[in-house]
């Protein structure tokens, strides 16, 4: 029996388990993605990310738990799943001979109710390339030609595993603007990535997975980004770099800048910033840190 979620969940997840052979990669984990944010699956390599998401796709089969998206269990492989759901894969490879509209117009034709090609091209930033075909396009335009073949069929909900690796800086940032954008026309997203500045930057919500269980679960702003720690960083008088972690960085930057102006020297390298996605990340991702943060809290 399917699960019903209520109206607002796309995705639901309850005590989902993998097991290959005698390892358990994912280990009874529960998560809701809700209609319309961007949520994202975060961990290193091997944490149980693509078995997860090639679950919600219909693409592995799971052990045990419940798995609802839009309100079906894809092990059935429903039929209206395929119009309603856009799988960016790691690169299609396809089409390589013909124009790049001519590719996504094609791809059109598989749905029952495409968006419009030039508005696709438009969207994915295909604008200007697409009369060139596919082959010539370099590696930043063709990934976004895979957001275009995924987006033309005008799905509820994307998956998008790993959308910017190998991509340069401005090429990152172009497809965060294709996320934003899936994002401001109501669509829900799925999205995997290794880069914790991308889940920051985009993700309303994330859940960070280690060895198949979930460590943390939330907006990025909650899990600490943003928190009330402080990280003040200077070059000290004799030269070395000092970092101080406090609450509270009034008294502490007014005594350096004091001493500063009372020597009359700058104070050189003065930072001062909070712990990023990055920062939770790395410990509660750590082999050994976790072990000492996790009990205290
Ligand atoms: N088909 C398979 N058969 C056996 N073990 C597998 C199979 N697929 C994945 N695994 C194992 O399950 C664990 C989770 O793998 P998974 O690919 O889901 O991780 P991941 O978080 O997506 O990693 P990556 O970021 O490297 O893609 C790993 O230990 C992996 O070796």
């Amino acid at each position: 029996m399917p699960a019903s979620p209520s109206a607002d969940i796309a995705i639901l997840v309850r005590e989902l388990r993998r097991a290959y052979g005698a390892h358990e990669a994912v280990r009874g984990i529960d998560f809701d993605v809700h209609r319309g944010e961007v949520f994202g699956l975060l961990g290193p390599n091997g944490a149980g990310k693509t078995t997860t998401v090639e679950i919600l796709e219909g693409y592995r089969t799971r052990t045990s738990g419940i798995v609802s998206v839009l309100g079906h269990d894809p092990a059935q492989r429903p039929r209206e799943l395929r119009s309603r759901v856009g799988i960016v894969l790691q690169s299609t490879g396809m089409y390589r001979h013909i124009g790049v509209r001519e590719a996504v117009a094609h791809f059109a034709k598989l749905y029952p109710r495409p968006r419009d090609v030039d508005e696709v091209l438009a969207l994915a930033g295909l604008g200007d390339v697409g009369e060139q075909r596919v082959r010539t396009l370099s590696g930043g335009k063709a990934r976004r030609l895979d957001f275009a073949l995924a987006l033309v069929g005008d799905p509820e909900l994307i998956f998008l595993d790993e959308p910017t690796t190998g991509f340069d800086p401005a090429a990152r940032r172009a497809a965060w603007d294709v996320v934003r954008s899936l994002q401001d026309l109501g669509k829900t997203v799925l999205l995997t990535t290794h880069y914790l500045d991308e889940a920051q930057a985009l993700c309303d919500r994330v859940a960070i997975l280690k060895e198949g269980s979930i460590v943390a679960q939330g907006p990025p702003a909650a899990l600490g980004v943003g928190s009330s720690r402080y990280r003040v960083t200077w070059r000290t008088e004799a030269g070395d770099l000092e970092t101080r972690e406090t609450e509270d960085p009034t008294a502490l930057l007014h005594q350096l800048t004091s001493a500063a102006l009372a020597r009359d020297e700058p104070l050189r390298e003065l930072s001062v910033t909070r712990p990023t996605l990055e920062d939770v990340y790395l410990e509660l991702t750590a082999e050994t840190a976790a072990e000492e943060v996790g009990s205290g809290g």
